[in-house]
């Protein structure tokens, strides 16, 4: 299979032939000789994803750039990195590496990859390993179904905001490189935020993710405290690919009961647009591996290796020593093999070769150590030790060796995303076609259907396996192995590569029907808020004006209306966006004249109200509320009552909220299903019955039917507020006193008009050649739905909840970093907030060593 630029000549798309390949990590580590030298060497590990990206940059026209974070620097000899503890100054940085050294070690990396296009991230090396925390400590562990102590969240958040800043690290390299028609490639879990932080500044991007390691269920995915966020982060991507069909299958889950999207098999609908879902197991370099297998050296181990155990049978394992590769329960199933079938007492050994990973917990390698002590002791004699355990990354070789001399390759993760020691075991086994025992939690066992699939929990059912497998005969077992070849080598990793790429590009091309890349750009769908333009636009203008919407916007919707009262976190962010001059803030509800004087008036009289979708109007600081419906005939509130009473009687737990003029019927404490469709009943009712005879409007909202006077709307407050300079009497502002800022936000389908409202203002100032803000690039109108909608919506862009909303607020206040949600912040090379005052410190003591270093 392959997949050229040029094979998309003819497809409307308009590619550059580039791919920005993101990697957590380059394929080189960095460290520091005795002599002071910095220089660099292999990295073991992620073969399959770095000989991907040889693939694409040797083997196809295709120009393929790779980025990624350096890692961790180190000194020579030093087996973990070196940090530069907290209370030591920047200038006496034991790894300090000057503009030049960091010139000199990227070429030295790209010539040892043999490739130009390499581009490395330095981050700040104070606790170089802060940037792996978050991923390591709260992503990986959860997506492997381990869930971590209950904590207070103080060490989670550092986490976290570490974790924002590694991505918006990748951002802002990808931005200095990137060009149109460019493909983003992202890899795996250190840059789940990385699509979303692109698409807001690259709307017209080309992106897809892999996910290198399994997606979780939904009641596991849940229990993140920044589930959304993470959600959200992938959602900017057009292609989102996974390992296996289940964890594609979760996460299209997640995003059902999350976010509340739409989702087919193969695409999640965000906003009424499309991001494709599917999977694409990751393969090994087959042609690659058979060169390496076969050799001089491999052939001279391997018959090391049986001398080493006297010609018996050998059953081999290779796994990092972490909970999930299941190291623990394939001893416990080999010493249970031993008890169940001891005629294989002396006749079999099993080689386990472990390598302890930075982040391992001691208590699996004691675990470990005494169970392969337990059954040497029970077993063994002065001649035969049944378990050789090697804690240790073997050399390429030898491991290669271990997988031909084996009998049997046991693999028992109790959950991984792929195991490549599985498909490389078969391809050694390509002349002998001894069997392979493999988990059914594996990654691997979707493409390996003909292996031996066992569930590493049931120690019995592996035992029987390991006997059977033991006893097979020769012919049985290479027709096995045949067919494990076959599905080996039709899943390379150069297939792969080609089917992502061919599948990102199938789903963007327009003649097959999809939206392109349309769903971001500027006549499409709802990109996510785009902050740092919204502060700048806060920041210049003279005249700002609030527009909310009360439920579902500046409060979580709940089951009891009157439980939806406003926070102390929203008074206090109110008062205080009223206290700048500069600001006008107005709430604009569905909510009645009662329950916004009660929780606001009172609380911040400054404020603007707008009572029942716009029937009744209070400007900031008066008290006089003004009704807008009061000449209006009411005659239809009765017969509305009635059909309402009707729904009620038959739908349990629903009720009728009477608010002056507007009314209201719940069904939100009601089963969802009974009341999505008398809902769905009542609403039509109403519209045949009673929307012929009165002037009145139905409105189905959030587990609602409402129905008000139709010749009011939010929108018509929206358009009163924006051009009058008193909505109440609807004195038309002068010049001069027209607002440059104006964020408007509600989730709801009758917010919908207040966004309506504000594009044809927006539309007739352009007619008009109205002088834009003081940023020259519109005129500061900022329309934004509340998610989670999939919805049709006019919004100009989207916020995931209210907490959102809130840090949005806080945002403009100065209160909210810019790290509390995804894609706002540019960073310096040395991993600073860029002009942040440790950022000017850092600068400066960079000088000041540069100057000593100098004189020295
Ligand atoms: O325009 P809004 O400020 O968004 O008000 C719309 C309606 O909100 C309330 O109902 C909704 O919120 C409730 C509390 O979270 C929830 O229980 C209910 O299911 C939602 O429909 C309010 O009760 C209505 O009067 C407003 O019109």
């Amino acid at each position: 299979m392959s997949i050229e630029p040029s094979d998309c000549k003819n497809s409307g798309l308009r590619l550059s032939g580039r791919i920005l390949n993101c990697v957590t990590q380059l394929p080189s580590e960095i460290y520091r000789t005795k002599t002071g030298e910095w220089e660099v060497k292999h990295i073991r590990g992620s073969s399959a994803l770095y000989a991907s990206n040889m693939f694409l940059s040797k083997h196809t026209k295709w120009e393929t750039h790779l980025i990624g974070w350096t890692g961790e620097l180190f000194e020579a000899d030093e087996m973990v990195p070196r940090s530069i503890p907290a209370s030591q100054k920047i200038e006496n940085d034991p790894l300090y590496l000057s503009e030049e050294d960091k010139r000199d070690v990227t070429e030295k990396i790209r010539t040892m990859n043999g490739n130009k296009n390499i581009h490395p991230i330095w981050l700040l090396r104070k606790d170089q390993d802060r940037w792996r925390q978050y991923a390591e400590n709260v992503i990986w562990p959860l997506f492997h179904y381990l869930l971590n102590e209950p904590s207070d969240g103080r060490q989670e958040s550092q986490w976290w905001y570490d974790y924002v800043k590694f991505n918006e690290a990748y951002a802002a390299k990808v931005k200095q490189l990137y060009k149109p028609g460019d493909i983003v490639w992202i890899h795996d879990y250190y840059l789940l935020l990385l699509p979303q932080i692109l698409r807001m500044e690259l709307p017209e991007a080309y992106i897809c993710h892999f996910l290198h390691v399994p997606f979780p269920s939904s009641e596991y995915f849940r229990c993140l405290s920044k589930r959304k966020i993470i959600l959200d982060g992938l959602l900017g991507a057009n292609q989102l690919g996974f390992q296996s069909y289940s964890f594609s299958r979760h996460f299209l889950s997640c995003c059902t009961r999350l976010l509340g999207y739409d989702v087919t098999p193969t695409f999640v609908y965000v906003h009424s647009s499309q991001v494709r879902v599917d999977t694409f197991p990751l393969g090994i370099d087959v042609t690659a591996l058979e060169k390496d297998v076969f050799s001089k050296e491999v052939n001279a181990k391997v018959t090391a290796l049986h001398e080493l155990t006297g010609g018996r049978q050998l059953i081999v394992g290779r796994d990092r020593l972490d909970t999930v590769r299941g190291v623990e329960q394939k001893l416990l199933a080999f010493d249970q093999f031993l008890e169940l079938y001891p005629e294989w007492i002396g006749r079999v050994v099993l080689i386990q070769v472990s390598f302890i990973p930075s982040y391992h917990s001691s208590r699996l390698v004691k675990r470990v150590s005494e169970l392969v002590a337990h059954i040497n002791g029970r077993y063994g004699t002065l001649e035969y030790t049944p378990v050789l355990h090697y804690n240790m990354r073997v050399p390429k070789a030898e491991y290669l060796a271990l997988l031909r001399a084996a009998d049997l390759c046991l693999v028992t993760s109790i959950r991984d995303g792929m195991n490549t020691t599985a498909l490389e075991y078969v391809v050694c086994q390509r002349t002998q076609g001894h069997p392979l025992i493999l988990s059914e939690f594996s990654g691997a066992a979707s493409i390996l259907p003909d292996a031996i699939q066992i569930n590493p929990w049931d120690t019995v059912g592996v035992s029987r396996a390991l006997n059977e497998c033991l006893l097979l005969s020769a012919p049985t077992k290479q027709a096995t192995e045949t067919k494990l070849y076959k599905s080996v080598v039709s899943h390379t990793v150069q297939d792969w590569t080609c089917k992502i790429l061919s599948s990102l590009l199938e789903f963007l091309t327009p003649s097959n029907g999809s939206d392109g890349n349309q769903r971001f750009s500027r006549n499409g769908i709802t990109p996510y808020l785009n902050k740092p333009k919204l502060l700048k636009c806060y920041e210049v203008a003279q005249k700002r004006l609030f527009l909310f919407d009360y439920d579902g916007t500046l409060t979580p919707i709940v089951r009891d209306p009157a439980a939806a009262i406003p926070s102390a976190r929203l008074l206090g962010l109110l008062k205080d966006l009223v206290a700048d001059k500069r600001n006008e803030v107005w709430i604009i509800s569905g909510r009645d004249e009662a329950f916004l004087e009660k929780w606001f008036a009172r609380e911040v009289p400054e404020l603007g109200l707008s009572a029942e979708h716009g029937c009744f109007l209070k400007n900031p600081n008066t008290p006089e509320w003004t009704n807008l419906a009061a000449s209006v005939d009411m005659n239809w509130q009765k017969r509305v009552e009635e059909v309402f009473q009707y729904y009620t009687e038959r739908t349990s737990g629903s009720f009728i909220e009477k608010k002056k003029v507007a009314l209201t019927w719940h069904y939100r404490k009601s089963d969802p299903e009974l009341g999505a469709y008398q809902g769905e009943q009542c609403r039509k009712q109403l519209e045949e019955e009673i929307c012929s005879q009165y002037d009145v409007e139905v409105m189905p909202g959030k587990a609602n039917v409402e129905v008000r006077p139709r010749f009011v709307n939010k929108g018509e407050m929206v358009r009163r507020i924006v051009l009058c300079s008193d909505p109440v009497k609807q004195v038309v502002r002068k010049h001069g006193e027209r607002p440059d800022f104006v964020l408007c936000l509600g989730d709801d389908t009758t917010d919908e008009d207040m966004f309506k409202t504000l594009n044809s203002i927006e539309k007739h100032w352009q007619m008009q050649g109205v002088t834009k803000n003081a940023t020259g690039d519109d005129y500061g109108l900022f329309p934004v739905t509340v998610g989670p909608a999939n919805k049709q919506t006019v919004a100009k862009a989207y916020l995931s909840d209210p907490q959102q909303v809130l840090d949005t607020i806080g945002l403009l206040l100065g209160q909210v970093s810019l790290f509390d949600t995804a894609g706002s912040v540019d960073l310096d090379d040395r991993g600073h907030l860029k002009n942040s005052e440790s950022a000017l410190k850092s600068a400066q003591n960079r000088k000041e060593y540069q100057k000593k270093a100098a004189k020295k």
